[in-house]
């Protein structure tokens, strides 16, 4: 382990390791976390009890997990003077598998989202997003149960990496330059005033991610996976996110998966009829069928026909832009879980795809749902699976008993409202 400057881990506890590409957890493992900003505080202090009772009441004192602080964000800056130390990296990158709770990133101008540094510098290429409907929660959709996807958001890459540059600098008067007098651009309508931001899509970020996504699919048993683009707009960035998604499954997983772009040459070879027969032997054979959707008809079709998406594989910002929308859609984003992952080398930060929600800082009223939901994936990740079926039936529980936080109370008849600490003791006692 490499010498840490600004603070050190538990003394008692053993790190997480990977052993021929598997986890090898140990009994009392040191697993780091970042509390957060905002809600972050009260939110960790609730989830953090949940996973240390769903621990002990598994295991019986067999297994405990060694918590390990480590800082980002408003309280590194105010204890370290810096938003993300190197210590965070360091620790996040030896001990494998953390958690976190949200970051500020302020807007248009300020620091660059440090939650977006974490996953860019542990390379945690895949965001995963498990999006389902609990019983009893309030939803804005008539069937909300039809919703059960899975979104693999690539998490690495495209404008959201943040390449930009700001309006009036010389920086940007340089590019805009390049762009007109080599480039042959033409179309920058307000060339004098505007800001300029790049979207790197690569082949490799794409395989990669597309490759996490049919994996997953194949080993829970999914039936799809679909490529969500603007490719028809941005034709070399999302739209070769489609091809080289469809190319990937069609080298890779040749056996195992029937793509549309098989299907598009079956039709155009031998008609509509024998397209759909190959489609529907594919499926009947049990095979992933590997489709796509331009990003704006899947977001009207996720209200009107959401049985019909299973596993997605997107590009950053749409994966962003979905996270919320899915979440919405089964009850809000206070049961929105994720995790960001590295498939390759096994690192998982596991966090909410909610924000900070600065409005509720320090009130105990916030739902911890989704960072529970988090830890409920983390402990999937590690093999701790009983623990995580238990956190989970205990939420279903506390729902039905219409016991719940602010934002599903507002919408239930005849609920309790609990703040987030006793939202987390009513988990607690139906564990
Ligand atoms: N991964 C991360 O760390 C992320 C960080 N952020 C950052 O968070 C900050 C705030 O972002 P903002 O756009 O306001 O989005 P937030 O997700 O923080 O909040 C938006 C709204 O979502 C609802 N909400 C959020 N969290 C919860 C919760 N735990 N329980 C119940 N409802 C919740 C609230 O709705 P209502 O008002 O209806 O009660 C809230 O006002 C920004 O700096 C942003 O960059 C944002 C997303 C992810
Ligand atoms: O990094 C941020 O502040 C926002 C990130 C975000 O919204 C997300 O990853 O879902
Ligand atoms: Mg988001």
């Amino acid at each position: 382990m490499a010498q840490l400057q600004k603070f050190q881990p538990p003394t008692s506890g053993d790190p997480i390791t990977l052993q021929n590409g598997k986890l090898n957890v140990p009994d009392h493992p040191i697993i780091p976390f970042i509390e957060g900003d905002g809600t972050g505080p009260d939110i960790w202090r609730a989830s953090q009890r949940v996973f240390d009772a769903a621990v002990e009441k598994a295991y019986g004192g067999k297994r405990k997990i060694a918590w390990y602080e480590v800082y980002a964000g408003e309280k590194a800056f105010n204890q370290f003077g810096e938003w993300l130390p190197a210590d965070t990296l360091t620790a996040l990158s030896e001990y494998i598998v953390s958690i976190k709770g949200p970051l500020t990133t302020p807007v248009g101008g300020g620091i660059r989202s440090l939650n977006v540094a974490l996953r860019q510098e542990l390379d945690l290429y895949v965001c995963q997003r498990p999006v389902r409907y609990f019983n009893g929660v309030p939803s804005p959709v008539k069937r909300p149960e039809l919703i059960d996807m899975v979104i693999f958001r690539e998490n690495s890459e495209d404008i959201y990496a943040g390449i930009e540059w700001v309006e009036g600098s010389e920086e940007v008067k340089k590019l805009i330059h390049f762009l007109q007098n080599e480039m042959g651009v033409k179309k920058i309508r307000f060339p004098e005033t505007s800001g300029i931001g790049i979207k790197p899509v690569s082949k490799e970020g794409t395989e990669r991610l597309v490759r996490a996504a049919i994996e997953y699919a194949r080993n829970h048993g999914r039936k799809s996976v679909t490529l969500v683009h603007k490719g028809n707009i941005m034709k070399f960035t999302e739209g070769a996110f489609k091809n080289w998604g469809y190319e990937l499954a069609e080298r890779e997983y040749a056996d195992k998966t029937f793509t549309w772009s098989e299907y598009d040459r079956i039709k155009a070879d031998k008609g509509q009829a024998a397209a759909d027969a190959a489609q529907k032997a594919a499926e009947q054979a049990g095979k992933i069928i590997v489709k796509d959707v331009i990003a704006d008809a899947f977001l009207q079709q996720i209200l009107t026909r959401p049985a019909e998406y299973d596993v997605i594989a997107t590009l950053n910002l749409n994966g962003d832009y979905i996270s919320d929308a899915l979440a919405a859609q089964v009850g809000g984003i206070g049961i929105a879980p994720g995790a960001n992952i590295n498939y390759v080398t096994g690192a998982a930060v596991f966090e909410a795809t909610h924000g900070t929600a600065p409005k509720y800082a320090n009130l105990d009223k916030v739902n911890p749902g989704s960072v529970i939901l988090s830890g409920v994936m983390m402990f999937e990740f590690m093999g701790w699976q009983e623990v995580a079926d238990n956190i989970t039936a205990a939420i279903e529980k506390a729902i039905t008993q219409k016991k719940v936080t602010y934002d599903f109370a507002r919408l239930m008849e005849g609920a309790t409202e609990l703040k987030t600490s006793e939202f987390a003791d009513a988990i607690i006692e139906n564990l």
